[in-house]
């Protein structure tokens, strides 16, 4: 554990000489960053350049793959206390993705209902009763704007909504199982732009709340979201 995440109230997270190799390929060499309390961190730069690696290296994703090797540390202070997220034995993952929630580029829905998609994970993961497991599910969809949009038809199958509506189900998946981080890799990238400024605005309303870290190709929404913008070329962070 980095002292220099405890020097700081504001930091949350403290990457040191990070790098990833996938089957002996080097996709990032020594990156250096500090996540910021409650700002929206957004990774930039070219096709290929490591942005999805670095954020699944965050909540431990690349664990995923095989012939994956990292060095390096990454500190993350979350309400349990830091944590040193590569030395983390496997049976605290389902912890810490909880804890480091993440959205992708495609919604990824669970098949099932609406109502399914966000009651699993709570009774599952989070080991929540029904109960308290359906009312955080209304209040999530409150939060996320869908609450109007679903209320009457919780129990269609999800497949039903439209590519915005689900991907705010994701993200209200992702909020109900409480995170304190939240990786966002390019949340918009599938969406019309009517459904793009939907997410934008709700990511500006949650900014408070959350420290977020966000891949985005788009320069105008890095202009618009981000509060600090970290440039990803040459396996490196070279501008931030
Ligand atoms: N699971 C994996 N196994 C092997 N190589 C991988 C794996 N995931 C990513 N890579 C490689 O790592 C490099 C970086 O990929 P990554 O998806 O992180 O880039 P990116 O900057 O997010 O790209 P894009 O902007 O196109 O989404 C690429 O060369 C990719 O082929």
């Amino acid at each position: 554990m980095s002292d220099k995440v405890r020097d700081f109230e504001d930091v949350v997270g403290y990457l040191e000489d990070v790098s990833i190799r996938f089957s002996d390929k080097t996709i990032l060499r020594d990156v250096n960053l500090q996540l910021l309390k409650g700002q929206l961190h957004m990774l930039t730069g070219p096709s290929g350049c490591g942005k999805t690696t670095l954020l699944r290296a965050l909540n431990r994703l690349n664990d995923c793959f095989d012939r994956h090797e990292m060095s390096g540390s990454i500190s993350l202070k979350l309400s349990e206390g830091e944590v040193d997220v590569h030395l983390l034995a496997h049976k605290h993952l389902p912890l810490l993705r909880r804890k480091v929630g993440m959205v992708f580029q495609i919604p990824n829905l669970l098949p099932g209902s609406i109502i399914d998609n966000l009651l699993l994970p709570l009774k599952v993961v989070a080991g929540l009763d029904l109960a308290h497991a359906t009312a955080r599910c209304e209040n999530v969809l409150v939060r996320v704007k869908l609450w109007n949009e679903v209320k009457d038809r919780l129990n269609n199958d999800a497949s039903s909504l439209s590519g915005g509506q689900q991907q705010r189900l994701c993200l209200a998946r992702t909020l109900a199982l409480e995170p304190e981080i939240l990786l966002l890799d390019e949340p918009t990238a599938s969406l019309d732009p009517e459904n793009t400024k939907v997410i934008e605005e709700l990511l500006e309303s949650l900014k408070q709340q959350y420290t977020m870290v966000m891949v985005s190709h788009s320069p105008a929404q890095t202009v618009r979201l981000a509060d600090k913008v970290f440039r990803l070329d040459g396996q490196q962070v070279i501008g931030a």
